[in-house]
């Protein structure tokens, strides 16, 4: 892999993860207020917003640890075309695990879920999502891509993230900010996602991976020339990717870089 490396950082488990994944998070909370006093990040569903909700919801270590909810502008890297109380939902998951835990004293985010007038129209459900972006990050002026502060994002046992799938056409995709899916191989088949450009172009990506489960995918995204699409994202984006894992993840894997907290 030329050029700069994604950093790993491997704990031994997800309760000593979490801490570590809190202190990244806030250093892009608070660069994301230093730039322009809001802070724009995108979630995933899957295993994240559990790992994600242990990470936000303990307690600040100091003044420079506390997470300004009010500041976030939180997106979804990825959603399924389902109304938003449904057990698929994105939305639904992380209002669970995070959002309805957040304590009033902290602040509200404001979340960008999906206009679910247009789950028939999954086309039409994705100009909904990359308008809302235009109106946020654009504000009238012409710009080519939103820059997310910050995306956090998983990976699936077949090395797919956001709902970017391995061999998927739209891993091509150059024009769209947010595109449709109609044949989605994990269930449910139809949903929306963030394009590759999109993600590349973050000023930090945020990658957990934890569980026996994901060692074999992972060796197989740091390897030579897969074309996964999480391996994709690491090579475009290069040290603007940390990789938060757990020992089990990780196991027998290669890594070119590997920091220390
Ligand atoms: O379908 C999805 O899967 C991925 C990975 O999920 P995980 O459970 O293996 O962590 C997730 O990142 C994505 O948002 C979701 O829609």
């Amino acid at each position: 892999m030329p050029g700069k490396q994604p950093n790993l950082f491997a704990f031994s488990d997800v309760n000593a993860l979490a801490p570590a994944l809190r202190s990244h998070i806030v250093t892009s909370q608070n660069a994301g207020l230093l730039r322009h006093d809001v802070f724009k990040v995108a979630v995933s569903g899957g295993s994240l917003p559990k790992t994600l909700a242990q990470a936000l919801l303990a307690e600040p270590r100091s003044e420079e640890d506390v997470i300004k909810f009010d500041k976030w502008e939180i997106f979804f890297a990825d959603e399924r075309a389902v109304p938003l109380d449904h057990e698929d939902s994105n939305y639904a998951l992380i209002k669970k695990e995070l959002l309805d835990k957040i304590p009033a004293s902290l602040g509200q985010p404001k979340v960008y879920p999906i206009n679910v007038e247009y789950l028939n129209d999954t086309q039409e459900l994705a100009d909904q999502y990359e308008k809302q972006l235009v109106e946020s990050f654009a504000k009238g002026d012409s710009v080519r891509l939103p820059i997310f502060d910050l995306l956090l994002l998983g990976s699936g046992p077949d090395g797919h993230t956001c709902s970017l799938f391995p061999g998927h056409p739209l891993l091509r995709e150059t024009d769209a900010w947010v595109a449709p899916i109609e044949d989605s191989p994990k269930p449910p088949p139809k949903r929306i996602t963030l394009t590759l450009p999109v993600v590349t172009h973050a000023v930090r990506i945020v990658f957990v991976a934890t569980g026996a489960g994901k060692k074999e995918i992972m060796k197989e995204i740091f390897g030579a020339g897969n074309g996964l699409p999480c391996a994709l994202v690491n090579e475009a984006a290069g040290d603007r990717v940390s990789w938060f894992t757990d020992n089990a993840a990780v196991e027998g894997v290669q890594f070119p870089r590997r920091g220390f907290l």
